[in-house]
């Protein structure tokens, strides 16, 4: 009689194929669509990179043209989203009010439950399109600032940008940022990604997917690091105290965010091309002694714990430098990651499969209300496995 082999976490197990991107840890490489990410960041604009992702290829000028002249027809939100979102508590986290907006934009799309691939690509390009509008609202409010109009004769990275700070930055930082965007876009069966496709699995509308999906994001295990990373490196304060706080926090079994990842195990792919971004960005505004904390942090912490820094470790920082407020680095990855999670929904629908695991039981043996004494406990799998008794 087996006992199955359980997966905790389901690390290692291969729950799919998919064709969108490629995470290679052996050769610490990422590719979307076979595209090496930083040949990507290096050449292409972040709407390129969601056609590719959405459609399979890069677009022709003409293809771009229409999906550029479609999306920015599409940024402004309803004045009646912008109304909720602005009675919500102040104190709500920006991730909050973001999975209410796609909540929202869901309960008010007359064609949410068309789940065919013309009417989930056009609900991927609205979301693609309005989630800047959201995330920018919800940090100009925390400032006690009006929002914005989109404006139509700006690319996406130049006017999610202007959206947040009513000034479009210079290019540096319009650059560096609109990396961060494409590194952050797409990175196969991770958390988030999973939980859309498991929500979208039962045959569930887009938006109930990707407001699930967000939730997963917002974890500091997954996407809400980039925003524990500011946080320690403001609890820190300087280079000169990274190894007394270290070793204290390790001597405390503390998680030390930015650090370590599920599949990359000698570096993140992405993080090398985030850094020269991170390292543009201090040029630009200031932020050395930032960088020289970072630096000390990350040398530490691959001494101490031979553990390299995920995406999230360069990115807080450059969004911290770009100026925006900590809660806002998490919903900038809803935004990016939007294009992955939709592309994730269309491939799942595609060729669809229920997913539902077995777990092996584990809990009380098989017992009667108030009658005798309960049998010998036993544990049983979910998939058919014998039951076996436990002693
Ligand atoms: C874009 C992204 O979502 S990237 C991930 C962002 N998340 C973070 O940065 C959070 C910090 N990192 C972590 O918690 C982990 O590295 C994870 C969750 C990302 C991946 O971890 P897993 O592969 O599941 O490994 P697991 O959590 O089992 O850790 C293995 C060991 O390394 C240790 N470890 C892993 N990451 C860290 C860390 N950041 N700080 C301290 N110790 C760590 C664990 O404590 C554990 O040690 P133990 O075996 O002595 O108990
Ligand atoms: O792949 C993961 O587990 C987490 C991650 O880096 C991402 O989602 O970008």
């Amino acid at each position: 009689m087996s006992t199955p082999t359980v997966h905790r976490g389901l690390a290692g197990v291969v729950a799919d194929t998919t064709g969108i991107s490629s995470v290679n840890p052996d050769t610490n490489s990422l590719t979307y669509r076979g595209y090496a990410v930083q040949d990507l960041a290096e050449h292409c604009r972040f709407e390129e990179v969601a056609h590719l992702l959405w459609h399979g290829e890069l677009p022709t000028a003409e293809q771009l043209a229409a999906q550029d002249a479609e999306e920015r027809g599409l940024r402004a939100l309803p004045p009646d989203l912008v109304g909720l979102l602005l009675a919500l508590p102040p104190t709500a986290h920006p991730m909050d009010s973001l999975r209410t907006a796609v909540s929202v934009l869901g309960a008010n799309d007359p064609g949410e439950d068309d789940n065919s691939p013309a009417a989930n690509h056009a609900k991927s390009l609205r979301l693609f399109a309005a989630l800047p509008a959201a995330v920018a609202l919800t940090q100009r409010r925390r400032r006690g600032l009006l929002p914005l109009e989109p404006r139509a004769d700006l690319g996406y990275a130049e006017n999610f940008l202007y959206m947040t700070f009513g000034e479009v930055p210079e290019p540096a930082i319009v650059r560096a940022f609109e990396i961060s965007l494409v590194l952050y876009a797409e990175h196969s069966f991770n958390a988030s990604t999973f939980t859309s496709r498991v929500v979208t699995s039962t045959l569930s509308d887009l938006y109930s997917a990707v407001t699930a999906a967000v939730g997963a994001l917002k974890g500091p295990l997954h996407g809400g690091a980039n925003e524990a990373v500011m946080a320690t490196l403001a609890e820190i304060g300087s280079a000169d105290r990274v190894e007394g706080w270290l070793s204290r926090a390790l001597a405390e079994k503390r998680r030390i965010m930015g650090f370590g990842h599920r599949v990359y195990k000698h570096g993140d792919s992405r993080v090398p091309t985030m850094r020269a971004a991170l390292g543009e960005v201090v040029e630009a505004r200031g932020g050395e002694d930032l960088l020289a904390m970072y630096e000390a942090l990350a040398s530490a912490m691959l001494r101490e714990k031979g553990l390299h820094p995920n995406l999230d470790y360069p990115a807080g920082p450059a969004y911290h430098l770009m100026g925006f407020d900590t809660p806002t680095f998490t919903p900038i990855f809803v935004a990016a990651r939007i294009t992955g999670w939709t592309a994730h929904i269309a491939e799942q629908l595609a060729r669809n499969s229920l997913i539902r695991p077995t777990s092996l039981y584990t809990g009380p043996a098989e017992r009667r209300v108030g009658r005798g004494a309960p049998p010998a406990p036993r544990a049983a799998a979910e998939d058919g496995s014998p039951a076996r008794r436990v002693r």
